[in-house]
Formats: C-alpha cells, sequence, structure tokens
C-alpha cells in the first residue's frame, strides 16, 4: 500500500524487520518473565523452567475477565469528568478534548475492588491465573491493533501519525497508523495509556501481597515497599493525568502493536515482576535498608515530578509565577526551551528520577537476583532509546535553537556521566 503523500519518516526500530523482530520478542520476553519468576532459581538469564502447552495457557474465563476490566475501566472513562482538558493542536489546527477522571476511576475500582473483597472475591487467587490472563490481553492487544490499523484505512490522511505510515504492512501495524483513533469522544490510546493496564499492574501487585498474607501469616516489608512505591506512581500519572497529553506517546506516535500490548499487556505482568518475585522468593529486608530504600524512592520521585511539573506549568503557562523566573532561550517556532531549573541540569531529568524510582523498586528484592533488576535494566534502555528519538524530534522542530540548548546543557540524563 502506497503511503499517502508528505508522510514519509525515518524508519525506527530497524524499520519492518526490527518492528517484526520486537513483535515475537516482546510477548516471548513477557511469558519467560512470568514463567522465571515462579521458578526456584529465578534466573533471569537461564532457560524458562518448561514451556506451558496451550491448555495452560488459554482459558476462555480468562479471557472473559479480562474483557470485563476493559468493560469496567471504559465505563469509568464514560463517567462525568471533573474537568475537560485540550490536547495539543493537531495538523488540521484543531484540538481533542479529553475527560479527565482517571484518578476518580482509580478510587473507584479500588471501592469496588474492597466490596468484592469483601463480599468473598477471591483476589489472591489472581497470581495462579496470571499466565492465561498474560495470554488473553497479548491475544487482545492483537486483536485489537488489527482493527485499529483497518480503522486508520478509511481515516483522513489529517488523521495519520507522523511515524506509522511507511506502506510496510508490518511496520505500520507494529507503530500504529493513525494517532488519534476515537469512536465518538472516547478515545482509545488515550484510554489505554493510563487505565486497564496501571489500574491492572497495582491490581496484581495487591493480589500478589495478599497471597503472600495467606501463605506466610502476613505481607513482608519487602512486598509492603513495591506495592506502595508502584501505587505511588501509578497514583501520581492518574493525578496529573493530563500531563500525558503532552507526552510523545500522545503527540508523536500513533496507535498501534507497539502502544496496544504495551499498554494492555506488558505494563500489568511486567511491571508487576518484582512483586511477582517476592511471592515466590521471600527476602528479608530491616527497617534500616528499608528507610534508606525509601529515601532513595523519595529523590526519584522528588526528582521526576518536579521536572514533569515544570515542563507541564511552563507549557501551559510561561508567564505562570512558579515558572517565570526560569531562563529560557527562543525557538523559531515561538515555542521556548527552558534552560535553567530542572531542564538546565540534564535535557531530561524527569527519565533521570523515573530511573532511581526503577531502582528503589528492585532493591528490595536484594542484591542475589539479577531477575528483579529487569524493569531497571530494560526500563533505561527504553529511555535511552526514547531519548534518542525526542532529540532528533527536538532537532527537526527547533534546528538551531536545540544545537544551543544540548550546547548550554551537555547532558542527557545522568549529569557528568551520560
Ligand atoms: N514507566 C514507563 O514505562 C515510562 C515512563 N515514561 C515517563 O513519561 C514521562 C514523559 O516522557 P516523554 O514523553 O518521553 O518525554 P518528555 O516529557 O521529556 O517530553 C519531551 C518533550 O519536552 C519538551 N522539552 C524538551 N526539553 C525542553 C525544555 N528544555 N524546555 C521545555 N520543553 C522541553 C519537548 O517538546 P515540546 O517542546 O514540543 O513541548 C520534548 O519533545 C517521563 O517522565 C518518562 O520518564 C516514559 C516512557 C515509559
Ligand atoms: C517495550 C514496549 C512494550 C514498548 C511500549 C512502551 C510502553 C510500555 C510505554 C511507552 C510510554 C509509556 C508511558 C507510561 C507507561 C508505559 C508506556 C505506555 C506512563 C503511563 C507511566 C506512568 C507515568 O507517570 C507516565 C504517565 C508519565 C507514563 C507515560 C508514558
Amino acid at each position: 500500500m502506497a503511503p499517502p503523500q508528505g508522510s514519509r519518516a525515518p524508519l525506527e526500530f530497524g524499520g519492518p524487520l526490527g518492528a517484526a523482530a520486537l513483535m515475537l520478542l516482546l510477548p516471548v520476553t513477557m511469558f519467560h518473565l512470568l514463567l522465571v519468576a515462579r521458578s526456584g532459581p529465578a534466573r533471569l538469564l537461564g532457560p524458562p523452567p518448561y514451556l506451558p502447552g496451550l491448555e495452560e495457557l488459554w482459558s476462555p474465563w480468562a479471557l472473559l475477565l479480562c474483557l470485563t476490566w476493559l468493560g469496567l475501566q471504559a465505563a469509568l472513562y464514560l463517567l462525568p469528568a471533573r474537568k475537560v482538558a485540550e490536547g495539543q493542536e493537531l495538523k488540521d489546527k484543531s484540538r481533542l478534548r479529553y475527560p479527565i477522571n482517571g484518578f476518580q476511576a482509580l478510587v473507584l475500582t479500588a471501592l469496588l475492588v474492597g466490596l468484592g473483597v469483601s463480599a468473598g472475591l477471591p483476589l489472591s487467587a489472581l497470581p495462579e491465573m496470571l499466565l492465561p490472563l498474560a495470554f488473553a490481553a497479548t491475544l487482545t492487544a492483537f486483536i485489537f491493533s488489527l482493527l485499529l490499523y483497518l480503522k486508520a484505512l478509511v481515516a483522513p490522511a489529517s488523521a495519520l501519525a507522523p511515524g506509522g505510515n511507511s506502506g510496510s504492512l508490518i511496520y505500520d501495524f507494529f507503530l500504529g497508523r493513525e494517532l488519534n483513533p476515537r469512536i465518538c469522544s472516547f478515545d482509545f490510546k488515550y484510554f489505554c495509556e493510563l487505565r486497564p493496564g496501571l489500574i491492572g499492574w497495582v491490581l496484581i501487585n495487591l493480589a500478589l501481597l495478599m497471597q503472600e498474607a495467606e501463605l506466610r501469616g502476613s505481607p513482608s516489608l519487602a512486598m509492603w515497599l513495591v506495592n506502595g512505591f508502584q501505587l505511588l506512581y501509578v497514583a501520581d500519572a492518574l493525578w496529573y493525568e493530563e500531563a500525558v497529553l503532552t507526552t510523545m506517546d500522545i503527540i508523536h506516535d500513533g496507535f498501534g502493536f507497539m502502544l496496544a500490548f504495551g499498554d494492555l499487556a506488558w505494563v500489568p505482568f511486567t511491571y508487576s515482576l518484582q512483586a511477582q518475585f517476592l511471592l515466590y522468593h521471600p527476602q528479608p529486608l530491616g527497617w534500616p535498608l528499608a528507610s534508606f530504600i525509601c529515601l532513595i524512592n523519595a529523590v526519584g520521585y522528588y526528582i521526576f515530578r518536579g521536572a514533569n511539573s515544570q515542563k507541564n506549568t511552563f507549557r501551559k503557562n510561561p508567564s505562570d509565577p512558579r515558572v517565570a523566573d526560569l531562563e529560557t532561550i527562543s525557538t523559531a517556532t515561538g515555542r521556548r526551551l527552558l534552560v535553567s531549573g530542572w531542564w538546565g541540569m540534564v535535557r531530561h531529568p524527569n527519565y533521570l528520577g523515573d530511573l532511581i524510582m526503577a531502582l528503589a523498586w528492585s532493591l528490595p528484592c536484594g542484591v542475589f537476583h539479577l531477575l528483579p533488576y529487569f524493569y531497571f535494566l530494560y526500563f533505561t534502555a527504553l529511555l535511552v532509546h526514547r531519548e534518542d528519538r525526542d532529540e532528533r524530534q527536538c532537532l527537526q522542530k527547533y534546528g538551531l535553537a536545540w544545537h544551543e540548548y544540548c550546547r548550554r546543557v551537555p547532558y542527557r540524563i545522568v549529569p557528568y556521566v551520560y
């Protein structure tokens, strides 16, 4: 199929071959992690303990549960919102509107789950179903991406993403053709990015904590820390939901297999890896070390939130008193770039904070296994690659001004290191 005129962008992720490899590698990695986390040696780099047959992966109940979960989150998305935010300006100069009720969805889900558990809902049985649930989520993501691809065939050219329209079926299916696929006001990408996967992740963590309590009398301190840190991260994402409207995923990337699988399967089933590991491999953790790990998480969170809020405040209103005194450089587009405050320290201070938190989430699992550090390693690779993509996009947008910013702020993520 010929790409629409004027939409050729350089291929990313290694082109069609890279996209095909990632489409295979990502689900395989997810299942590997799920299997290894419950095995005795829990070796990240070793073979999985066994290869599950289709009868262990496929369960109509798991698919039903997965679809019910999506339905519940979609219903919560459609509830009246405390605010409706406008997104960035699109190619046709219009702006889309987004409901801001993600935190409300988290609280209502917590209430429903609380009611369910007190009425006898066996939440602690969930860890036993992780394999079939992950399989159902992968299947759902695959079918959903296919429907999104077909929907994009009839979308107007102005609705297409800058990247996912190369003309290669595999590549475009992976990256996503349409920028903001919607039915009426229901925005699929925005919905998936923040709701089912993120809230599903904390629910899986909670189920693992409850199962640990059943097995050992009470949850371990390490399990509490992992649950607490990750709940803070998810609650923060939903509290500051509007900020997601300025992320690369919403502004630049189409909605295809990468994000559909990432949001619906990868996030809940691999980001809960530390809690999965702790259920099967309890780790002793004393209060002094736990306090130190809490401090690391707090430092990471402080940088992450400070940097993200500073940029969002500045982008919304550069004269806001909280950012008005910061030094900036002008660009030909009329938008300015911050060169002091968090954004004068490194070019991606928010990534630095996120990485420090990622380390704090693994440390409660001890230092004798590499497996719980998978998230930290994967996340480092993801952010280094993402930073590189963002630099290229900023260079294209801001040209000489971006070179000047790089001269003034030479380090990318870690001061004096990278
Ligand atoms: N947990 C997870 O799995 C993941 C988490 N994340 C997190 O998501 C968050 C968002 O990340 P992401 O969307 O990649 O990128 P950013 O939020 O860092 O956004 C990058 C954009 O910010 C603007 N910008 C860059 N430098 C400046 C500056 N000096 N002054 C003003 N604006 C600037 C540019 O856009 P413009 O100028 O057009 O406004 C640039 O394109 C991060 O905190 C990241 O850590 C990301 C990926 C995965
Ligand atoms: C390897 C793979 C499967 C790639 C897909 C990547 C996705 C998992 C991530 C891309 C960007 C993300 C963001 C978040 C979660 C992971 C994905 C979807 C995010 C929602 C996490 C919470 C943060 O506070 C955030 C809102 C800033 C963040 C946005 C980007």
